[in-house]
């Protein structure tokens, strides 16, 4: 069996995959993260590895460690996790969603030039990717950023806790903003331009390399064998398309989780052409295959959203519950409409001061309208992202994943928000299951992630209501007027 760990923002979820491909068992543990300031997110690295060794227990209640052949890891992208020379966690990691480095993504696009910028990474910088963290540290907490020893992200925290060895993989570089997408290595031209120690950045490895080993005194308190494997592992997102067997270009994948993604891989090798064919909010990012690329719109607060709303108000009911009340309601609540900019957005505005918003409330509107227009906003959100996407990719048919998955309700809005049929996983723990396929890979076990996703790869169809896509293409021109009215920029 194939081990597969997944770092979420909302929760550590673990899974075991038999060598036919089918999921044999699942766990999760979930948490939050912290938000200390508005725009601000935070997560304590040591929670991670505490909920992963709890998931492992309760994963292993009814199955036996000792037939996990190698272990995958996977998890949030960009989120700095700084180590300093003993190994420790030096401060909480900042992480993909945080707001707090607009200057400092200004600062290093003046100093190195935007154009330049963009070419030597592929990509714009984003206050959520690491870089600007780094500069932030620099500035406001120079007593931590002295002992940074080590910089990555949070599953290559996982692999260094299961195996003591400091890495990283391509995928999950690509979201550093130090790193050259084109040709798969960190940016020497970047780090020397910032005055940045080199050897914060780990070795690279593609996500099917092994690393390492899990540690004696760590296979011993899981019951792991002796010296089982531990692959690179990949970002979540490039793994969840693995797990959805999407790695050519005639695929793609839609996820909401805690962020919201709409993903294509990418056809060539993305080049200086390519780059001016595509709008900048879009990420260009390493694949989880040796040469292969693809690219990614991000809405921030999706899955999140809902979460928010259900603390902020103080709803007792589960999603479930919650979801029925929207069920009661028709397409376009009613003419309420929600913009889900709770801290800030990616694609399409890359403006981390953009703020959601619940526009044409009436007295007619009861708690279901407001749950409905929350589904309808991440919707339209992931429209803005997939209309860019469709500029650059021609792609026959989408795999929705990610929590919202267990809503029939929420993944037919989408269906019809974006006109498009859409395959429904069968499973939500994408990330994790193409974790312990790139494990399978990396063992030898399969060569492509096809031969594992075939057989288990039963996915409903969702059709779009035509008439609810029109109303919906309304309601959607209406959405994108709320930013541009409202936007400071
Ligand atoms: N039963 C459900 N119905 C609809 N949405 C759900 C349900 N359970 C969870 N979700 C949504 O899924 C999100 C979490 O998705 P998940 O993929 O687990 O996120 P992450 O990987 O970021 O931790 C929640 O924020 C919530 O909006
Ligand atoms: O920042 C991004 C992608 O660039 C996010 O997609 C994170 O990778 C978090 O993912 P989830 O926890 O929502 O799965």
């Amino acid at each position: 069996m194939f081990l597969g760990i997944d770092i979420g923002s909302g929760g550590t979820k673990v899974i075991l995959l038999n060598k036919e491909g089918q999921l044999v068992e699942a766990s999760e543990i979930s948490y939050s993260f912290d938000v200390p300031k508005e725009g601000w997110s935070e997560h304590d690295p040591n929670e991670w590895w505490t909920a992963t060794l709890k998931a492992l227990t309760k994963l292993f209640e009814y199955n036996d460690p000792a037939k996990v052949e190698a272990i995958g890891v996977t998890g949030q992208m960009h989120s700095s996790v700084l180590l300093d020379s003993q190994g420790a966690v030096i401060r909480k990691a900042i992480l993909w969603n945080d707001q707090r480095t607009e200057v400092e993504c200004k600062e290093v696009l003046n100093h190195i030039g935007e154009d330049k910028y963009r070419t030597l990474t592929m990509n714009t910088l984003f206050p959520g990717f690491t870089l600007p963290k780094i500069m932030w540290l620099k500035k406001n907490e120079p007593e931590h950023y002295e002992r940074i020893s080590t910089v990555f992200m949070p599953k290559d925290f996982i692999n260094y806790k299961l195996t003591g060895v400091v890495a990283t993989d391509v995928t999950d570089a690509s979201g550093t903003g130090i790193f050259d997408v084109y040709n798969r290595e960190w940016n020497s031209n970047i780090i020397e331009e910032l005055e940045l120690n080199p050897e914060w950045f780990p070795p690279l490895y593609e996500s099917v390399e092994v690393i390492g080993k899990v540690k004696h005194a760590v296979a011993k308190a899981i019951g792991l064998k002796e010296g089982i494997p531990v692959i690179a592992g990949a970002a979540d997102n490039a793994a969840a398309a693995i797990g959805n067997g999407v790695f050519k270009e005639d695929k793609g994948l839609i996820s909401i989780g805690t962020s919201g993604v709409v993903l294509v891989p990418i056809k060539n090798r993305p080049d200086k052409e390519f780059l001016t064919k595509t709008n900048s909010s879009l990420h260009i990012f390493c694949h989880a295959l040796p040469n292969t690329w693809y690219a990614m719109g991000v809405t921030l607060t999706a899955g999140e959203s809902l979460k928010w709303f259900r603390h902020a108000f103080e709803i007792e009911d589960d999603f479930q519950s919650l979801i029925m009340k929207a069920k009661a309601v028709g397409p376009g609540s009613g003419g309420l409409i929600f913009t889900p900019y709770l801290s800030g957005e990616r694609t399409p505005h890359n403006d981390s001061n953009a703020r959601g918003v619940f526009y044409g409330m009436n007295l007619t509107h009861r708690k279901g309208h407001f749950i409905r227009s929350v589904m309808e906003g991440v919707s339209y959100s992931l429209k803005d992202c997939h209309e860019l996407i469709k500029n650059i990719a021609t792609v026959d048919s989408f795999v929705i994943t990610g929590g919202a998955v267990k809503s029939e309700l929420w993944s037919q809005i989408l269906a019809d928000v974006l006109g498009v049929s859409l395959k429904k996983s069968a499973q939500f723990e994408g990330p994790a299951i193409g974790a312990a396929i790139l494990a399978g890979i990396g063992v030898d076990h399969w060569k492509t992630p096809d031969e594992a996703t075939e057989k288990v790869m039963n996915k409903d169809l969702i059709t779009p209501n035509e008439e609810h896509c029109d109303l919906y293409e309304e309601s959607f021109t209406k959405y994108q007027d709320i930013y541009k009215k409202l936007s400071a920029k």
